[in-house]
């Protein structure tokens, strides 16, 4: 006999499970519409809070209402919980075949409960249904890349949610119930089952606040590093990324290479051929370079159509090659409108020099270029 009844494991759990459904609709309300699954994953809860309240009415209410109706919306919901990790990770769900297994076992489970009774079988059924969602479902989260904290909740939770399934099924074999069990029988068996399946809900739940707001803060970190139409690093990005680099390199004594790039006669583009065509030469000049510098080099945007590259551990000669293979990228550029670029390029080579000694060494080196007739690469 235990102490705590299991009605009001699942009544408790169920409020607190109904109330993070509140919390997740408010995030989906005021989150950007890129992050997607939250309204899945609310819904998910109440449907969960539904069945878990028809469970727990078990002996008041109709059998086909607290054991058929019940699994089906625990099932449901489980399953639009999945639903909802789908549509956040990107996945396309396909819920029509879903719906139809789900169902179909919860027809299965009305069979075993109102023409042919087993309470055994009814438990095999949704240890089954249980464990399957779980599973797929944890396995869906576990492949989406590195393990983040948030991540790495919603998978520990799932999966022991799959194994307390498990574990229920092989004991409901090797331990076989008397005539008369029942769902609520109070033994610490059934309890430590019911309550393994709330607050597994429940921690899920948490785990879904908190992969929306990771979410969240990886996209707005981007938004602040990037540049909205090319993007490049924005120069507050460019800034520290620079100056981190330049102290790592005076620590190992490298050499770091900054490059000053500067479209040829842009106003000329924009007057020809529209303000879009500028903006499109814009992009395509960024793709171009990206596709020329190696891992750490890092290209931003400094402003109108002025770029810095950043290339560590890069000597001067090498710092050179790269600008001219970029300049020559950029003359031989099929697409209209043609554009060239000028560019300076500095290193660092006193202990002294700052990240605003280079950039103005760059700039000079730039402004000699563009004196110098243009499509230049020079050196300061
Ligand atoms: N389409 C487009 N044009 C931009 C953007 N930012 C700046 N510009 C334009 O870039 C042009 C820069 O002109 P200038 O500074 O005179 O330089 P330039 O015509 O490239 O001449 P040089 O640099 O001396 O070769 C201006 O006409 C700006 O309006 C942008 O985001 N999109």
């Amino acid at each position: 006999m235990s102490a705590i009844d299991p009605r009001t494991v699942l009544l408790l759990t169920g409020i607190m499970g109904g109330l993070m459904s509140l919390v997740l609709y408010s995030l989906k309300r005021n989150y950007p519409a890129s992050i997607e699954g939250l309204g899945d994953w609310s819904a998910a809860l109440l449907l969960l809070f539904a069945g878990g309240l028809l469970v727990a009415g078990r002996g008041k209410l109709p059998n086909v209402v607290s054991i058929s109706v019940s699994s089906f919306l625990l099932w449901s919901g489980l399953y639009l919980a999945y639903v909802g990790s789908q549509r956040f990770f990107g996945v396309k769900p396909r819920i029509a075949p879903w719906m139809a297994l789900i169902t179909g076992l919860a027809l299965v489970q009305l069979w075993f409960s109102v023409v042919e009774p087993s309470y055994h079988m009814r438990l095999v059924l949704t240890t089954v249904a249980t464990a399957c969602l779980s599973g797929v479902h944890a396995w869906l989260v576990f492949r989406q890349g590195s393990i983040t904290f948030s991540r790495g909740l919603a998978v520990g939770v799932l999966v022991f949610l799959f194994g307390a399934q498990v574990m229920r099924l092989v004991t409901s074999f090797s331990a076989p119930f008397p005539l008369n069990a029942e769902f609520f029988d109070t033994s610490t068996l059934q309890l430590t089952y019911i309550t393994s399946f709330a607050f597994s809900v429940l921690l899920f739940s948490i785990s879904a606040v908190l992969m929306a707001t990771d979410r969240l803060r990886i996209e707005l970190e981007h938004l602040a590093n990037h540049d909205s139409l090319t993007n490049a690093l924005t120069r507050r990005h460019m800034d520290d990324a620079c100056r981190s680099e330049l102290e790592r390199c005076r620590r190992h004594g490298h050499s770091m290479a900054l490059l000053i790039m500067d479209l040829d006669h842009f106003k000329e583009i924009n007057d020809i051929y529209g303000h879009q065509a500028g903006d499109q030469a814009l992009i395509n000049f960024v793709a171009r370079v990206n596709a020329l510098l190696r891992g750490p080099d890092q290209l931003g945007r400094f402003g109108g159509e002025e770029f810095v590259a950043l290339l560590p551990e890069t000597s001067l000669d090498e710092a050179i090659a790269v600008a001219e293979r970029i300049r020559g990228a950029c003359t031989l550029a099929g697409q209209a409108p043609a554009c060239t670029v000028s560019i300076g390029v500095t290193t660092n080579r006193k202990d002294n020099d700052s990240v605003d000694t280079l950039l103005a060494r760059a700039d000079a080196a730039l402004y000699r270029a563009k004196a110098a007739g243009r499509n230049r690469v020079e050196v300061a």
